[in-house]
């Protein structure tokens, strides 16, 4: 990111916004928001694959489940928050990920400018593409603020999106198991 560029930027839109860019409060404002979101956009520079590239061999493991894993993500249509929880299920081959990779990976593919359904998709390619599994199943849950605080305005309206690979692609049953776990 060009931090530079950003900042001139937020001085532009401020000042585009009526707001007297010298006043007290705005001062240091166009540096605030220029870093914030080269924090909230790090995943851009991420390749997943630093995260799962770190593997485990085990025999026959079963189904593995890490629900409600918390994400803030940016809705590239307006810049708005969207946040809520990554649920990720996957059957390992003979290796399996730590823990934490997964929520890791959920962090690298939420601090872009997102779609949900883009971001599931994205981790669950990830997923499949390094620990070589025999499939995944990404379900998310989330509030977009450009549905809540402006346009619609409809709080409390939540988003549900599943994204699959390999053996939970068109089997149901195997989907419905996941959702299960995840509602308990
Ligand atoms: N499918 C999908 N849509 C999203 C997501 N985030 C925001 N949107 C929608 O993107 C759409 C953008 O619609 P536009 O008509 O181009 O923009 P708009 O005039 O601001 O739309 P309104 O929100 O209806 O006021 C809206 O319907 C949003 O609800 C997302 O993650 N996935
Ligand atoms: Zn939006």
């Amino acid at each position: 990111m060009n931090q530079e560029k950003a900042e001139q930027a937020v001085r532009d839109l401020l000042e585009a916004l009526g707001e007297d860019i010298h006043r007290d409060g705005l001062i240091e404002t166009p540096k605030r928001v220029a870093t914030m979101y080269q924090e909230l956009l790090a995943g851009r520079a991420e390749d997943p694959a630093i995260h799962l590239g770190k593997r485990f061999p085990v025999e026959g493991s079963g189904l593995l489940l890490e629900k409600d894993i918390p994400f803030y993500s940016l809705c590239e249509h307006h810049l708005l928050p969207f946040y809520g929880t990554a649920h990720i299920a996957y059957l390992p081959g003979n290796e399996v990920v730590g823990l934490s990779k997964l929520a890791r990976t959920v962090e690298t593919f939420a601090r872009r400018l997102q779609l949900q359904e883009q971001m599931g998709d994205q981790i669950a390619e990830a997923i499949m593409n390094e620990l070589h599994t025999e499939g995944v199943m990404v379900v998310i849950t989330a509030e977009h603020m450009c549905m809540t605080m402006r346009g619609v305005k409809k709080p409390g309206s939540k988003t549900t999106t599943i994204a699959t690979r390999g053996i939970f692609t068109d089997d149901f049953a195997r989907q419905g198991q996941v959702l299960s776990l995840i509602g308990q």
